[in-house]
């Protein structure tokens, strides 16, 4: 199967020179766009009404089965369809005022779709600042990481950083609390002692370290550029203190339960999730903003239904139009929060979306620099087993050795909260041998 080459302009491929920013442009490309496609319909709609006058117009975009005669086929109704049925459906059975009420009825839909877009244009260019309320490592077959949990002024989700890296450092976290001990800081993961003064100093450097590179020159950029290419990452990593961040990997990555949790492959984003973490392991330091924007922001519940129109016939974008939401009602601002404050201004964005890219250079008093991206390969897709073995199944690969905290997780659950396990007496939380227990299926997953 051929490899995709991603619908990108020449800007937001891997350059061969740095390339520019162009603040505020790219969330209007973007807003533009999407606000042509509502508008398009909108004509489409109004065409009809010139040329059939006296006949009924458009049905609800939710309406998406054909109707053929008395019964319903449930597959491959377009917009197109939605548009021809419902005159004919609609001319036989309701009156013209009724008809003229559900016409206006569309058009107030589709005049809300516009506003929403215009709404998720205004929140592209507001400025959104993150607040990071807890720290914690994390411990996973590759290693550790570090979970961040963020608070941010732009929706009322918890978003999420996935930090690789000891060394890099949340500057909202790291501020001192009102009234708070030495015990309050460590709880929500903060440093205390003598690393909270070189975290501190560190945090301060790096703000002086991106005032000054924010007005960077040609030859400046150039010259990270080359840092960033021709580097070890071995060595960047090895040279690397908290004030210096070589455009590590960095993936947004959007919540997705049904392809995550639940393993669906319906989608590929188990799989990006998990070649992230793999790929940015690998470096040693890297960042994965976890942005709870479930469905492309639309939300699990309607994102089920966009799964039924699709079991209809219709793609994944023409399945979220026709629910009234736009294909994407992503925006970046809480990621580009997230990731100055983690103190990363340049980076190498793991994606295949242009959307991605240009919003995040895009955007009102972004100091983000993404100075090129790394395509998502669907391992898959070639005969690299080993890797995808890695990466999309690692879950069925574990290991005792990997397993030890998981045990002592185990154990305690068993012992304090009933759970039917049973462990040898001679239990140490190092070395653990629990006992196979009596499903054979548990058993073989075990084996
Ligand atoms: N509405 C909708 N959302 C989907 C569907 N399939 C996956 N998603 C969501 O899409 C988001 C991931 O979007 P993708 O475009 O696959 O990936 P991306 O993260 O934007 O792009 P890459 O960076 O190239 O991976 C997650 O929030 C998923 O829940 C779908 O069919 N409909």
């Amino acid at each position: 199967m051929p490899f995709p080459i991603p619908d990108i302009d020449s800007a937001t491929a891997v350059p061969s020179t740095p390339v520019e920013k162009a603040p505020g442009r790219a969330a209007e490309v973007h807003f533009n766009a999407s606000l042509d496609v509502a508008l398009q319909i909108l004509e489409k709609q109004n065409n009809k009404d010139d040329t059939t006058d006296a006949e009924p117009k458009l049905p609800s975009p939710r309406l998406a089965t054909k109707s053929i005669g008395a019964s319903q086929d449930l597959s491959l109704a377009t917009p197109d369809d939605l548009i021809t049925e419902s005159t004919t459906c609609c001319s036989s059975r309701a009156s013209s005022a009724s008809l003229a009420e559900a016409n206006e009825r569309q058009k107030r839909q589709l005049e809300a779709a516009a506003r929403d877009l215009g709404a998720k244009h205004a929140k592209e260019t507001e400025v959104v600042t993150a607040s990071c309320q807890v720290r914690a490592r994390i411990p996973y077959p590759g290693g550790h990481f570090y979970l961040h949990a963020y608070h941010t002024n732009e929706d009322k989700k918890e978003h999420l950083a996935i930090v690789f890296g000891d060394d890099i450092r949340s500057a909202s976290l790291e501020e001192p609390r009102e009234g708070e001990s030495d015990m309050d800081r460590r709880i929500r993961g903060a440093s205390t002692g003598a690393l909270r003064r070189l975290v501190g100093d560190d945090i301060a450097n790096r703000r002086i370290h991106n005032t000054d590179s924010s007005d960077s020159d040609g030859e400046q950029v150039d010259d990270e550029y080359t840092r960033c290419f021709e580097l070890d990452p071995a060595e960047v990593f090895a040279a690397s203190r908290l004030s210096v961040v070589d455009a590590p990997l960095v993936r947004i990555h959007s919540e997705c339960f049904t392809g995550e949790t639940v393993s669906s492959v319906r989608c590929d984003c188990g799989y990006q999730l998990a070649e992230a973490m793999r790929l940015i392991q690998q470096e040693g330091r890297g960042v994965i903003v976890y942005l709870r924007q479930e469905g492309r922001g639309i939300g699990l519940l309607e994102k089920l239904k966009a799964y039924n129109l699709q079991d209809m016939g219709h793609d994944t974008v023409d399945a979220n139009l026709l629910l009234n939401h736009p294909a994407d009602a992503r925006t970046y601002g809480s990621a580009r929060a997230i990731l100055e404050d983690l103190g990363i201004s340049k980076m190498r964005l793991l994606t295949n979306n242009t959307d991605k890219i240009r919003q995040l250079r895009g955007g009102r008093n972004s100091n983000l620099d993404v100075v090129c991206h790394v395509p998502m390969y669907p391992r898959w897709w070639s005969n690299d087993a080993d890797a995808a073995q890695l990466s999309y199944f690692r879950h069925l690969g574990l290991k005792r050795d990997v397993m030890s905290e998981a045990d002592r997780y185990l154990q305690t659950k068993a012992k304090r909260m009933g759970h039917m396990l049973s462990f040898d007496e001679s239990f140490s939380p190092t070395i653990l041998a629990p006992r196979a227990p009596t499903s054979a299926l548990y058993t073989q997953t075990n084996n």
